[in-house]
């Protein structure tokens, strides 16, 4: 039975998993916080789970990459370089890493990109998302991934198109950009909408997690799927079959 090693037992997503791996009737390896030691954990078991911070990532990869085992990531908030070091990692190793790993954002994403693509750069897109107060990082990952699904479908990259966040005197919005509002409070465990504004009437696309149960299923179906995959750098649409 494959066994999996969670890292970040101890946070919210952490718990989660691990409830998520008894659900799936996996093995769980053990798991650590930030105290605990990467290698030791990758040591023992199949697949790694890192939803942790971005701080984290460096370790855990080199301990995956050392032990020669899978891993998923979910952490967010991660940076152009930490993008680079997946990849580099993904030469050697089998790496899945996502912002979201509930099956109703794979579907959003590919709803978003169609609208996108068939609407075109006249309709705005602005996305919109809430969560819980003890988030630290904004716009969330799946904010990220839902405007790089748009901008894709006007045949953009996020980077060409993204607007900072508005404050003061902005002057008009410009056409084609994409803009992210952030909204912070109590227990939320994950909302997003992307709106597309036309001329005298606007198409709001939503999801809505009601439980990170959610993700920490996905996150598990997606550790089971990935340690029986080649090295490479793998999504969530490929776990699914879509
Ligand atoms: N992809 C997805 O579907 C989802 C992604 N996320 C992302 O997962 C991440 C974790 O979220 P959440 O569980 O809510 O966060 P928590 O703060 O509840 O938990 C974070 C965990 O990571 C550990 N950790 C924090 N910093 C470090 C570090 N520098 N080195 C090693 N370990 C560290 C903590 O250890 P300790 O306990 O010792 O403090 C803790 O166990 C976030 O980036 C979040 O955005 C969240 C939900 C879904
Ligand atoms: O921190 C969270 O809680 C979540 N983070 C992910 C993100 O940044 O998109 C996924 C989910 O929305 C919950």
């Amino acid at each position: 039975m494959t066994s999996i090693g969670i890292l970040g037992n101890e946070g919210r997503m952490g718990r989660a998993i691990a409830a998520a791996i008894k659900e799936a009737k996996a093995t769980h390896a053990g798991g650590i916080g930030s105290a605990g030691d990467p290698r030791g954990l990758a040591e023992k078991c199949d697949v790694l789970i890192d939803f942790t911070a971005p701080a984290a990532l460096p370790a855990n990869l080199a301990a995956a990459q050392d032990a020669g085992r899978a891993i998923v990531i979910g952490t967010t908030g991660l940076t152009a370089d930490d993008h680079g070091r997946i990849d580099a990692a993904a030469e050697r190793i089998a790496v899945l890493q996502t912002g979201n790993t509930s099956l109703g954002i794979v579907m959003l994403c590919a709803l978003v990109r169609q609208a996108a693509a068939s609407l075109g750069s006249d309709w705005d897109v602005e996305i919109a998302e809430m969560h819980h107060r003890m988030k630290v990082d904004a716009p969330s990952g799946t904010a990220l991934m839902l405007g790089e699904a748009a901008a894709a479908g006007h045949g953009d990259t996020l980077d060409a198109v993204r607007t900072p966040a508005r404050e003061g005197h902005t002057g008009a919005r410009k056409t084609g950009t994409i803009g992210f509002s952030a909204l912070r409070g109590g227990t939320v465990a994950g909302d997003h909408m992307v709106v597309f504004a036309g001329e005298g009437e606007r198409i709001e696309l939503a999801h809505r997690a009601e439980d990170r149960m959610i993700f920490a299923r996905g996150a598990v179906r997606a550790a089971l799927w990935l340690s029986r995959q080649a090295p490479g750098r793998y999504t969530m649409n490929q776990v699914l079959g879509m």
